[in-house]
């Protein structure tokens, strides 16, 4: 016999972005979405009370090192190149994969908390990652992350076989919600020789690839010094852009260079809230989605946003895509809320960011009873412009409530966050020693 539950009594975002009455039927054992309709509570099992919320699709965090939660607040005010080599490359030189496990897990709770379902992780130690995972209910699209700069060529080849063997060993894990990436880090902190040598073999085996693209303007230089292009040439050039290829934050990109991302369909994964803190620029979304470039969100890592609330990202999107076009009709309300649901979904390859029967059945069921809410001229306005990750009342991803009336389900929060400042402290005092 099925499991089902009902979520009841809310309204829901629909795909084509309306709010209609309805409730969502769910098959629980399927984690897919059986059918959206009125008065749905007497066909199922179990019900979750959606009264006076929002029911919408999970959010979708499409590029972050989860782990980093450990590192929140401990090296801020910097821009990415000093920030990385003076304080966050020396820390994750002392991480184990105990400290993996423990920051996972914070970074889940926080995330289920907001209302992500779905994120895309680039870390070390990606078992724990899984496990982590596997013990939250999330879903998510995880990889090995390469760098070879600074390593003889036996450890180098060593990083990028073990990126590949990681993505083959942990796909489909946690029953199906874990899909795995090869992830080198950046053009510019990979040796082009690894990249001949291994793209082939991945893209043979028909595993995507994660990578940083154009954060800043020094990571261009570098390329451009190195093989006189611009990175995105040189990724097409060694076969990294393909449909199932997702980059991260895409910030210094011209045209050819969105025109390529265009032709390949390659997703951007736009990280404003990073890109701001590190002043690593503005990103041209609008002028990437004008191209026809598929467009998702990403807090990226918890040192640099320095928070998993994916709500806070819709709202900087919409805010400094305004800027950056120099127009305010630029990345309206109904465009973030897309990135940050359909959009992340398609860039990570799940079937999930739509209300729809059939669907993963990965939602998010927003609270509208508050002052900040009030009054309800426009609900995708809200979602956009006003509502916070704390607004977030249920969590429900692959059928299964994550979170009800606001407590976490799968974890002992303070348990985790008993250990994740225990961990992070010690993690600190051996990278000062
Ligand atoms: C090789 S695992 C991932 C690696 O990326 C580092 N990282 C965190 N944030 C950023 C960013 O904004 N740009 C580039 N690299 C970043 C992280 O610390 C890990 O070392
Ligand atoms: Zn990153």
């Amino acid at each position: 016999m099925t499991d089902t539950l009902a979520v009841t009594d809310g309204r829901v975002l629909t795909p084509e972005f309306d709010v209609v009455r309805a409730d969502v039927l769910i098959d629980a054992d399927a984690g897919e979405i059986l059918e959206v309709a009125p008065d749905l509570a007497g066909d199922a099992d179990r019900t979750l009370d959606a009264t006076d919320s929002l029911v919408m699709p999970g959010l979708v965090n499409a590029h972050g090192h989860a782990t980093m939660t450990l590192l929140r607040g401990y090296a801020d005010d910097k821009n990415l190149e000093d920030w990385l080599q003076e304080d966050i490359w020396p820390a994750e030189a002392e991480l184990t994969p105990a400290d993996v496990g423990v920051g996972t897990r914070l970074a889940a709770v926080e995330l289920i908390r907001s209302g992500t379902t779905a994120f895309a992780d680039m870390y070390f130690h990606v078992g724990e990652v899984v496990e982590a995972v596997r013990e939250a209910g999330l879903r998510a699209r995880v990889g090995h992350g390469v760098v070879t700069v600074g390593k003889d060529e036996p450890a180098a080849r060593e990083d990028f076989a073990e990126s590949v063997a990681v993505a083959e060993e942990y796909d489909g894990a946690a029953d199906g919600r874990v899909r795995t990436a090869v992830m080198p880090h950046a053009p510019h902190t990979v040796g082009t020789e690894y990249f001949e040598e291994f793209v082939p073999r991945v893209r043979e085996a028909g595993v995507p690839l994660h990578f940083h693209l154009n954060e800043t303007e020094t990571y261009i230089e570098e390329i451009d010094a190195e093989a006189g292009v611009r990175p995105t040439e040189y990724a097409a050039d060694l076969g990294l852009l393909a449909e199932d290829t997702f980059v991260a934050h895409g910030v210094h990109l011209d045209d050819d260079e969105i025109e390529t991302l265009a032709e390949r369909d390659t997703s951007v994964v736009h990280c404003p809230a990073s890109n701001m803190k590190l002043a690593s620029g503005m990103a041209p979304v609008q002028d990437m989605l004008d191209a026809g470039v598929t467009v998702a969100l990403g807090t990226d890592g918890a040192a640099s946003n320095n928070d998993l609330d994916l709500f806070d990202e819709l709202r900087d999107a919409a805010m400094i895509g305004k800027l950056a076009a120099d127009d305010a009709a630029a990345v309206d309300a109904e465009t973030a809320v897309r990135m940050a649901t359909a959009g992340g979904a398609e860039a990570l390859g799940f079937d999930s960011g739509r209300i729809e029967a059939g669907a993963n059945a990965d939602l998010a069921v927003v609270d509208l009873e508050s002052v900040h809410l009030t009054p309800e001229h426009d609900l995708v306005s809200h979602l956009a412009y006003a509502t916070r990750g704390s607004d977030v009342r249920h969590t429900v991803c692959d059928g299964e409530v994550l979170m009800r009336d606001r407590e976490v389900l799968a974890f002992d929060e303070n348990d985790v966050r008993e250990r994740a400042q225990e961990h992070a402290e010690a993690l600190v005092a051996r990278a000062e020693e």
